[in-house]
Parts: C-alpha cells; structure tokens; sequence
C-alpha cells in the first residue's frame, strides 16, 4: 500500500455457502491487486487442507483453544459449522489495520465505516454440490452437511434481514470476477 495515496479502509465482508467461490475469487482479487487488500485471518477448529497454511488461510486452533477465546470475548463473530467451529478475532482485524498506512487514524474514528457486504452465491445447489464434491477436500457428510447449510444462507442472504448490498451469482467465472471486481475495486480501479 503506497503510503502517500490515502487508503480506502472501509471493510468489505464477502460471504456465501462453501463452495460459492470466495476463496477463488479473492484468489484472483489479491493477485491482480498486490498489497492492496488486508484479509482477516479467521480462527477454525477444523484441519487444514493440503496446502494451507497456520496463519495464511486460517489460525488453526483446538477446540479449547477456540473456546477460551470465546469466554475472553476475543470474536466479533464466530459460529459452530457442522462440528467446527470459525470465528473473526478483534486481534484479526486489529492485526490489517496495523499493518495498513495511516488506517489507524480510521479506526479511530467515532464513526469506523462499516463495512460492506457482498454474498456470493452458486448458480444452482445442483452445480453447489457438483463444485463442492469437484473440489475433493470434504467428505461425503460433510458435503451433505454444507448442501443443508447453504439453503439457509441463501434464505438469508435473499430476506429482508439481509445486510448485503449485492449478491453475485458465480456462474461463469470470468463475468461474476468482473462483477466481484466492480463492487470492491470499482471506480479505484
Ligand atoms: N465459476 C466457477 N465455475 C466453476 N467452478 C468454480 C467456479 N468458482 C469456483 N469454482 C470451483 O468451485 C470449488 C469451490 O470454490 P471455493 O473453494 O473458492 O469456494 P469457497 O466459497 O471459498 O468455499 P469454503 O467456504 O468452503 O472455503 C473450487 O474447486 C473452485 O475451483
């Protein structure tokens, strides 16, 4: 991040079912954009998959671990997925604003941008489940465990509860990065 060019710190929460494209996207995202993106580092109870890294893609914790951070109330959000559990740490967060220049003036502002919300969704559960099983990191009840969760993120995402601002369908992959890009890049790109 250029420290002259006055950073656009507003956070933005991307979520979706598993296997909607999140990672794929910011993948592609954080390529593209070298040092432009802070990516909080979640806490998960579950292993890591091959290739992933302790602090890259996850802080991989015990069960225990994970629940004593709960009792500190060191989360902002966390919840039990099948049997593991994820959460966003205060210190995740705390940890990009650190790292970014002159963000800290932002966040210590009365009035700290609230973040924006984009949900990525499958086109359909049928093509969910084919990429999800494509993918070949979960096993068979797991991935019947993330078919049932995604219909009610999809509720969800679609209710009037619903913080989203946009929701993209990743469907061809090319034009929802596109849409991806647009949303959180968009008139700085
Ligand atoms: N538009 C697309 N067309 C075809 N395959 C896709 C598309 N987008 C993603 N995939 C594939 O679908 C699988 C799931 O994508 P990915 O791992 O990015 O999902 P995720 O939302 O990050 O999942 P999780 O929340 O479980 O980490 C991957 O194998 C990925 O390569």
């Amino acid at each position: 991040m250029a420290p002259t060019t006055p950073a656009n710190t507003r956070p933005i929460v991307i979520s979706g079912p598993s296997g909607s494209g999140k990672s794929t996207m910011l993948n592609r995202l954080f390529k593209e954009y070298p040092g432009k993106f802070g990516f909080s580092v979640s806490h998960t109870t579950r292993s890591p998959r091959a290739g992933e890294e302790n602090g890259r893609e996850y802080h991989f914790v015990t069960k225990e671990e994970f629940l004593d951070l709960v009792e500190k109330k060191g989360f902002v959000e966390h919840a039990k997925f099948g049997s593991n559990y994820y959460g966003t740490s205060i210190k995740a967060i705390e940890d990009i604003i650190e790292k970014g220049q002159g963000v800290k003036q932002v966040a210590n502002h009365p009035t700290f941008p609230r973040p924006r919300f984009l949900f990525l969704s499958p086109p359909s559960k049928e093509i969910l489940e084919q990429r999800l099983r494509g993918r070949g990191t979960d096993k068979e009840e797991a991935i019947l465990e993330r078919l049932k969760q995604a219909e009610a993120e999809m509720d969800f995402a679609k209710s009037p509860d619903s913080p989203h601002e946009k929701i993209i369908v990743n469907d061809d992959l090319d034009k929802a990065y596109k849409e991806v890009k647009e949303f959180i890049v968009g008139a700085d790109s």
